[in-house]
């Protein structure tokens, strides 16, 4: 290779490291940004565990910094490998190394399996066509990915989320990705847009996003503890909130406490809500990203 070839080749992959980690970067600020909203009903967010034993603010901001290495690398492979089930059983090592450092920075509490699938799916996408990344394009080349198969990944995975998938006939984060994340771009990003075009502040636009997505999604974090009942609950109850005003009124606020009390009770938690809410984050933040500098494709 000549030197002037190497000059360029260097200068490219020099490009796409550091691309990938602006990317990372991208991806554990949404997760911290999701955590850290508050009040979410059920969620842990700063005022406390929701309606979980195991988690708080603190391990899951822990868990969204020892899960950038995986999200670099997943955004590195989008970049460099070409042909797709090369691409997709690295992803799928990645990610489930990257389940394996959750487990490790969490003591072996199950934080963030869900989000290393969808965010890991999305952040590789992205880097596929760094030039094209409106959030209906990242999410289309996402469903491509969880569409492709990988021979390394477990068939079944004697997790609870397949278990209610299964029981109950629903398609679950495998579902939602393969399908090209319909409630991020077709539910969540518009009323997260909507909300501050409408003046609406920011972490209130982020509630009223996540309220719409629990009041559609077939959360299996919801099923896997309540059955179809606790999913109603769940999806009446956010839609009640909207209703009744979104939570920057007073009435929508209200109502807001009184879904989180309501959860509370009934011991449920909207995990795969949370998951596609920092989705939602990161393809946003992705959206408004300036172009890079050089303009390099
Ligand atoms: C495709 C996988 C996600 C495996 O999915 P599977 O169907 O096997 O079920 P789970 O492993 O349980 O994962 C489902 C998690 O996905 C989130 N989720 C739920 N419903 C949806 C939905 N409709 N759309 C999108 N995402 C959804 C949710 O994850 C979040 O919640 C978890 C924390 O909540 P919690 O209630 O505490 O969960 P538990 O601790 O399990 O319950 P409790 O004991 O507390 O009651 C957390 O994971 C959040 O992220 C669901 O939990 C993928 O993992 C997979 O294929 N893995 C195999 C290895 C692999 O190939 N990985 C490649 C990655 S690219
Ligand atoms: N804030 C949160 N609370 C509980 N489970 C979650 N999974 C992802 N984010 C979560």
């Amino acid at each position: 290779m000549d030197a002037v070839l190497f000059t360029e080749h260097r200068a490219t992959h020099l490009w796409h490291a550091g691309h990938a980690a602006r990317l990372a970067e991208l991806v554990v600020t949404a997760l911290i940004d999701e955590v850290t909203l508050s009040p979410k009903p059920g969620l842990v967010d700063v005022r406390g565990r929701g309606a979980h034993r195991d988690l708080d603010w603190a391990l899951m901001c822990r868990s969204a910094h020892a899960l950038r290495p995986a999200f670099q690398a997943m955004a590195e492979a989008g970049a460099t490998l070409a042909e797709a089930v090369t691409l997709r059983e690295r992803i799928g090592r990645l990610g489930r190394d990257g389940e394996a450092a959750m487990l490790a920075a969490t003591g072996g509490v199950n934080t963030h399996r869900g989000a290393i699938w969808a965010l890991g799916l999305l952040v590789t996408a992205a880097t596929q066509a760094p030039a094209d990344c409106a959030p209906q394009q990242v999410a289309l080349r996402a469903a491509v990915l969880a569409n492709t198969p990988d021979r390394h990944a477990p068939r079944r995975t004697g997790h609870k989320g397949e278990r209610a998938r299964l029981d109950y006939g629903v398609g679950g984060a495998r579902g939602q990705a393969e399908a090209g994340f319909p409630h991020v771009v077709e539910v969540a990003l518009p009323a997260l847009w909507q909300a501050r075009a409408a003046g609406v502040a920011e972490d209130a636009a982020r509630l009223d996003a996540l309220l719409a997505l629990m009041s559609l999604l077939d959360d299996t974090c919801v099923l896997a503890r309540g059955g179809p009942a606790a999913l109603d609950a769940v999806q009446a109850g956010a839609a009640r909130v909207l209703d009744a005003g979104g939570s920057a009124t007073p009435a929508g606020r209200r109502a807001l406490m009184r879904l989180d009390a309501e959860f509370l009770a009934l011991n449920v938690s909207p995990g795969g809500s949370a998951d596609l809410l920092a989705a939602a984050l990161f393809l946003d933040r992705l959206n408004n990203a300036a172009p890079a500098p050089d303009g390099r494709p």
